[in-house]
């Protein structure tokens, strides 16, 4: 069977694009491509109108043609076409799809994929044609507001249509109403996954494309430069999952009215969340708190979500009110571990698993721990939800009845927030990250800088790095000559000192200079590979010029502070050395005047000499040494 590159154009009645490619070269591709069993012949299909245009491509209503023998069949389509790349990538991209057809085989929650094509040069999905989506549902609605229980169910099918694409390693990264179709039965369908992921990494004539993950109004703050404030993980859906849940309840999208830029700033810099409407059952508040956590790991997975969700339905009454547990409360953080209940959930404990008591946030400092090291060798009923364990410490008798939050798993000597260093480098990205999840057989994921998502491997490839706390002091090692990122100089050229003042997953430090003065928020904010980093601590600071250095470093005020505070000090050192010296030449003046005076009632010749010792008085007291008060 012959393959026509470009064949199908689309119909008279709509926008043509001309193909500009090399048409042989595509040809060479499409031959590749026909190993593939989900290639569809572009001549079996007739483009009828545009549907949408997005940044990752339009989409199109089409006719698809099947002939056989006995009978020729038309059906309606959906055709993605997705923008222009570089000839090189059209191969890798077309593989990409393939593989992502193979394991979204079968799944009921996700949008049927029937193939691919290529149409006028661009790469195209062909997929099951979906009568709407919520997002036109919401835009015509009066208010655009669904009713709880309505976005509850919506809720729940979405999640599970995610849970299935992440049990196949499938992040979405674009959820929004216009991507949660519906199907015959009013069932909400996951469509548009993976694309954005897919395109990642390949070169587009758009350079906007190429830098973009997903739509900035639900894009999580990771999925802006998933290579430096990354990684992306199975958390990155459940903000863009948040963000659909709010636009269902509100009819307004996140950011609305923002500029691209003015969300980066919000979402990525300022840490800002959407917002969240008020008078929600307090599950659902909670877990949309949970949602917009900027540490994607303080987030809840999918499979919370959808835990919560199931739950609230039978509590949750038609007219939405809430027949809840008045006890219910929104319960951001754990009080006594200051984890989200989210983060200490991924910890999953089980009998024999070996445990030590888990150290408070951003603490560096060794900690009096309970349970230095145990065996966990009992667990009480829900324990993986907030329960206790019981846990055997070597020199106790009996077992200790211990809470799952206070308790961490390590296996292999690591647990989940270690830093660790590649014990050989790689070039691409940092030798230093965190570790994210360890398994029982020592499998672990590590974020990096320098990777979009997370490294996975065996734990015998690491060994411990020193770690970083928020609050630090730390400078470019002296070795460092092109850091990896923009890092400021003092005065003197010489590396400045900051202050970390947040730390990424991926062990990215972001850096604050307070002995810096900035007048721009964007100027005071810098990043950091914590590979290329050493601590300044009073300490380590030889001598009481560094040390004098290094407290300059707290703010940008405290030498001008000192100057004015030295200044202050040797004036008034002055005025105290004058005063004495002022009093002491005054009374030898009056000493000698008495002494004259007597002299004169003494010895009436020596009168003339008062007439140079006076003067010398009067000068004093014009330099101001000494005060007519002080005589
Ligand atoms: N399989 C489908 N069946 C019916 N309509 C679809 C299908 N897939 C997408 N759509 C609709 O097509 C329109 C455009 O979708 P598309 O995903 O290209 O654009 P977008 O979501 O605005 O942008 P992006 O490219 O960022 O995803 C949307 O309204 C969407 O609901």
């Amino acid at each position: 069977m012959s393959r026509q590159v470009g064949a199908a154009q689309p119909t008279a009645a709509f926008e043509f694009e001309l193909f500009e490619g090399d048409p042989d070269h595509l040809r060479t591709v499409v031959a590749s491509a026909n190993e593939l069993s989900p290639w569809i012949e572009p001549p079996t299909l007739k483009l009828r109108h545009r549907i949408g245009r997005g940044t990752f491509g339009d989409v199109w209503l089409a006719t698809h043609h099947r002939s056989t023998k006995d009978y020729d069949e038309y059906h309606e389509v959906a055709v993605k076409m997705l923008p222009f790349i570089k000839e090189e990538h059209v191969s890798v991209l077309v593989d990409k799809l393939a593989s992502l057809f193979a394991k979204c085989r079968g799944l009921g929650g996700v949008c049927s994929l029937y193939g691919v094509s290529i149409i006028s040069g661009k790469i195209c999905i062909i997929m099951k044609f979906y009568d709407g989506s919520v997002g036109d549902k919401i835009a015509h609605l009066r208010g655009g507001k669904l009713t709880v229980p309505d976005v509850l169910r919506y809720g729940i099918e979405l999640a599970q249509g995610i849970l299935e694409l992440h049990s196949k390693s499938i992040f979405v990264l674009n959820l929004k109403p216009s991507n949660i179709l519906l199907n015959e039965s009013d069932q909400a369908i996951v469509g548009d996954f993976g694309v954005p992921f897919l395109l990642l990494g390949s070169s587009f004539s758009s350079s906007d494309i190429a830098h973009r993950l997903g739509t900035p109004n639900y894009m999580a703050p990771e999925q802006w430069q998933p290579e430096v404030r990354g990684p992306i993980s199975f958390e990155t859906d459940s903000w863009g999952f948040g963000c659909c849940i709010v636009e269902m309840l509100t009819g307004a999208q996140p950011w609305r009215g923002r500029s691209v830029d003015e969300i980066y700033h919000l979402v990525v810099r300022k840490q800002n969340k959407p917002q969240i409407p008020s008078g929600l059952p307090p599950p659902i508040e909670n877990i949309l708190l949970g949602c917009f956590e900027y540490d994607l790991r303080n987030r809840p997975l999918m499979s919370d979500i959808l835990h919560v969700l199931k739950s609230s339905q039978n509590v949750v009454s038609t007219d939405g009110g809430w027949a809840g547990l008045g006890s219910a409360t929104i319960t951001e953080r754990s009080s006594s571990t200051g984890y989200t209940e989210w983060f200490l959930l991924k910890d999953h404990l089980q009998v024999g698993d070996t445990v030590r008591s888990r150290k408070p946030p951003n603490s560096c400092k060794p900690e009096n721990m309970a349970v230095p090291e145990g065996t966990v060798v009992g667990l009480e009923r829900d324990a993986d939800r907030d329960g206790f364990v019981l846990v055997r410490v070597h020199g106790i008798h009996d077992p200790l009845r211990v809470h799952v939050s206070t308790l961490e798993r390590v296996t292999f000597g690591l647990a989940a927030g270690d830093w660790l260093r590649l014990k050989e480098e790689g070039k691409k990205h940092s030798p230093v990250g965190i570790l994210h999840s360890i398994r029982c057989d020592g499998r672990v994921a590590v974020g990096f800088i320098g990777m979009e998502t997370l490294w996975e491997g065996n734990s015998s490839a690491f060994e411990m790095a020193e770690l970083y706390c928020i609050g630090q002091f730390v400078r470019l090692k002296s070795n460092v000559l092109s850091p990896r990122f923009e890092w400021p100089r003092k005065g003197g050229g010489a590396w400045a000192t900051g202050r970390i003042w947040w730390i990424l997953p991926n062990g990215c430090l972001v850096v604050k200079f307070p002995g810096i003065p900035s007048f721009k928020e964007e100027d005071s904010t810098f990043l950091a590979d914590p590979a290329e980093v050493e601590l300044v601590t009073f300490n380590t600071c030889p001598g009481l010029v560094k040390k004098y250095q290094h407290l300059e470093d707290f703010h940008w005020a405290v030498r001008p502070l000192l100057i004015a505070f030295g200044l202050f000090t040797a004036m008034k050192l002055g005025i105290f050395v004058g005063n004495k010296m002022g009093r002491s030449k005054v009374k030898k003046l009056q000493s000698s005047d008495t002494k004259s005076a007597n002299h004169q009632h003494t010895d009436g010749q020596n009168a003339g000499n008062s007439a140079w010792i006076r003067p010398k008085v009067v000068n004093i007291f014009r330099e101001g040494i000494a005060t007519p008060s002080s005589r």
